[in-house]
């Protein structure tokens, strides 16, 4: 299945700004984009990066610049919708998916769950924390994308309005977005790949002194 992986190249992770510099909040989006390449990769996904500008990785990807709607919308025309050139318009689409480069906890076991979900619904959706859509799977022809905000909301509702049938895809993993400095701490407890490795290196370390656990760096 092809796996398309959102990429903002332009002042990624603005809101970890309060930790991180701009140069480490390039680096570390990096190093959770390559976490998430390889957990799909190991799920038998074939990643392609959809970016903003010119990445260097070593997979196949497509530089878009529109707003993140309207380019993930322009790869689902190309692969599930009636006006795409480029699939067989003989069958019904193949299901394609997207899954955001921000998912540090993501590993190929929980990438394989979300696969499985799409194989029984027409659109499945693994929320993130707070009402985003963190990563789904679809093979319907009319399905298309609204992000931010409570975008598992609308696409849920979207689903419903173009007749698709719909799954929750309930995981943690997938379900932890890492957008704001406390999300760093569920890095540094639950990851497993370059993200985690490049906070540590970075001098952040857990501190469990008071009430939720949070990060401290160094
Ligand atoms: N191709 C593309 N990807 C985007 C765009 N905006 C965000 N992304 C990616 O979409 C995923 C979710 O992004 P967000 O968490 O909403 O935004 P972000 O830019 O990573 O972070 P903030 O600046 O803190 O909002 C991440 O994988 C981003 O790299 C965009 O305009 N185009
Ligand atoms: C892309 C957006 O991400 P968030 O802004 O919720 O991190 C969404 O999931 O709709």
């Amino acid at each position: 299945m092809e796996v398309i992986v959102p990429f903002s190249t332009d002042r990624p992770k603005s809101r970890l700004s309060d930790a991180l510099s701009p140069d480490e909040r390039s680096a570390f989006a990096r190093a959770m984009l390559d976490d998430v390449l390889d957990a799909v990769a190991a799920a038998g996904g074939e990643p392609r990066v959809l970016a903003t500008d010119a990445v260097d990785v070593d997979r196949p990807v497509t530089v878009d610049d529109r707003p993140l709607t309207a380019a993930v919308n322009a790869a689902l025309d190309a692969r599930l919708g009636a006006d795409g050139d480029e699939r067989d318009a003989d069958g019904p689409p193949e299901p394609v998916a997207v899954v955001m480069a921000d998912l540090a906890l993501a590993t190929p076991d929980a990438v394989e769950r979300l696969f499985a979900a799409g194989r029984d619904a027409d659109v499945a959706v693994a929320p993130g924390r707070g009402g985003g859509t963190n990563a789904f799977v679809a093979s319907h022809p009319e399905f298309r994308v609204d992000y931010h905000g409570a975008s598992y909301l609308d696409h849920r509702d979207i689903a419903a309005e173009v007749g698709a049938s719909f799954a929750a895809v309930d995981s943690h993993r997938l379900g932890t977005d890492v957008d704001e400095p406390d999300d760093l701490a569920e890095v540094l407890i639950h990851g497993e790949g370059r993200a985690a490795a490049w906070l540590r290196e970075a001098g952040f370390a857990l501190d469990a002194s008071e009430g939720r656990v949070a990060v401290v760096r160094e």
